[in-house]
């Protein structure tokens, strides 16, 4: 193996491994650090973490052991994989990962880049934007768990990091990959430890790639996989073949969301067109043990619907606000992420076998709750989002980022059944 990524979410580790795979990397998905022997026959391994939102020592301890993991089983680089739009505790859990993989690699120096320009997430003077926005005045603003109220990555960076950080911008990566790689001498002799990156096009990332050739660890969104692909090319085989394993077949599916951010919640008006679906009650979350039976009763009776049944908790941002300040914001996301996770292992036992699902912390509590092993990558709903099939062939999912996709994503999703 080759190249070692250690993911903080699910849907993240899927949107890496889809863009690896779709630049020549045979790659696979881990659920979690394999606890006995796997033979894990890819160029790239994607360890799949719920680390985003978690207590930062609790990050710090998985990291560090799937860096471990990932290092005994003879990864050459490494790559902290992060979300587009560096969001992750109030204290932030991105700095103290980064100092800690750093420290146990030996190194001192490394990469930020968050940039996805094919997404919308773009970095311009150490500014991040989403789409047209600087990040702390889009719908991250009001993300019920990891709200965004800064767009400065150095200041973000630096606030909850032990180095500091310096700016590599647009117009020295635009002179190539060599003066980035001189702008990273300057940087460390300066005493930094981290380079922001800005990055607002491909080209820009395939730059960034290739200076990245110098560093043991990279870290950022999976923007920067393309370009990281491509140092790797002369080592890796054909793999036209890879993407087949990764194919969802026809079989009883259910849609999940558990994202409340813009663009799903303009998905799941659209897809409440055409589906039978069904709105969480927070409250039945928090008091109602039977709740998630009684919900399972309505799946199976849709379950042979055209379009999957879809069970959502998304909310607008208003609506979120009243809910979390009736429950509290930690007690309400906990419940239905617990919600969700008694309802995906009862549709499992009655035969559900694909799995639709919207939302980062979503899709990592449903994912641990079917137990499943590993993903083969297949193909890419949207960019950022391939379907996954567990490595036992039994399950398919597909684990969208909140904003990722367009609004008819849960139907096309769909259509890639054979
Ligand atoms: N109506 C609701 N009331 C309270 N909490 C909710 C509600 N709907 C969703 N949540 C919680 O909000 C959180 C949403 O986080 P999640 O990561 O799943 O989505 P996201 O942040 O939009 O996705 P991503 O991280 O991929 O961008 C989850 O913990 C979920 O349980
Ligand atoms: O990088 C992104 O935006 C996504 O892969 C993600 O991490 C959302 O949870």
């Amino acid at each position: 193996m080759l190249l070692g990524v250690i993911a903080d979410d699910f849907t993240g580790a899927t949107d890496i491994a889809g863009f690896l795979v779709e630049n020549g990397m045979r790659t696979v998905q881990l659920n979690g650090i394999p606890k006995e022997e796997i033979d894990v026959n890819a160029d790239a391994v994607v360890i799949s973490l719920k680390s985003r939102s978690c207590p930062v020592d609790e990050a710090i301890n998985n990291s560090v052991a799937a860096l471990k993991w990932l290092q005994a089983n003879g990864c050459q680089q490494f790559y902290f994989k992060y979300c587009s739009t560096f969001d992750s505790t109030a204290e932030g859990n991105i700095g103290p990962v980064t100092d800690a993989l750093l420290a146990e690699l030996g190194e001192a120096f490394t990469m930020v880049c968050p940039a996805l320009p094919v997404n919308g997430r773009t970095v311009y003077n150490g500014h991040l934007f989403v789409f047209q926005d600087l990040l702390s005045d889009s719908g991250m603003r009001n993300h019920p768990v990891t709200p965004m109220t800064d767009s400065s990555l150095i200041r973000m960076m630096d606030a909850q990091s032990q180095g500091t950080s310096g700016l590599v911008n647009f117009q020295v990566i635009e002179q190539g990959s060599q003066a980035v790689t001189e702008r990273f001498e300057e940087l460390k002799a300066q005493g930094n430890r981290y380079a922001v990156v800005d990055a607002f096009n491909a080209e820009h990332l395939v730059t960034l790639g290739q200076a990245a050739k110098s560093l043991k660890l990279v870290t950022g969104g999976s923007g920067l996989a393309a370009g990281i692909a491509k140092n790797w090319v002369e080592h890796l085989e054909d793999q036209s073949d890879a993407k087949q394993a990764g194919n969802p077949a026809k079989a009883p599916t259910v849609v999940f969301s558990g994202s409340c951010s813009v663009m799903t919640n303009q998905q799941v008006a659209i897809y409440k067109e055409k589906a039978p679906h069904f709105a969480i009650d927070v409250k039945a979350c928090l008091t109602d043990e039977s709740y998630s039976n009684q919900v399972f009763d309505w799946v199976m009776t849709n379950i042979e619907s055209e379009f999957a049944p879809l069970v959502y908790a998304t909310a607008d941002a208003t609506a979120l606000k009243a809910i979390q300040q009736e429950f509290g914001a930690q007690a309400s996301s906990h419940a239905v992420e617990q919600f969700f996770s008694q309802l995906a292992i009862k549709l499992q036992q009655h035969g559900v076998k694909n799995f639709i699902v919207a939302g980062g912390e979503t899709s990592g509590v449903v994912t641990q709750s079917l137990a499943v092993k590993g993903f083969h990558i297949g193909p890419q709903i949207a960019p950022g989002v391939p379907w996954v099939k567990s490595v036992e062939g039994e399950l398919s999912l597909a684990l969208k980022s909140g904003n990722f996709g367009d609004e008819n994503f849960f139907a096309k999703a769909q259509s890639f059944f054979a």
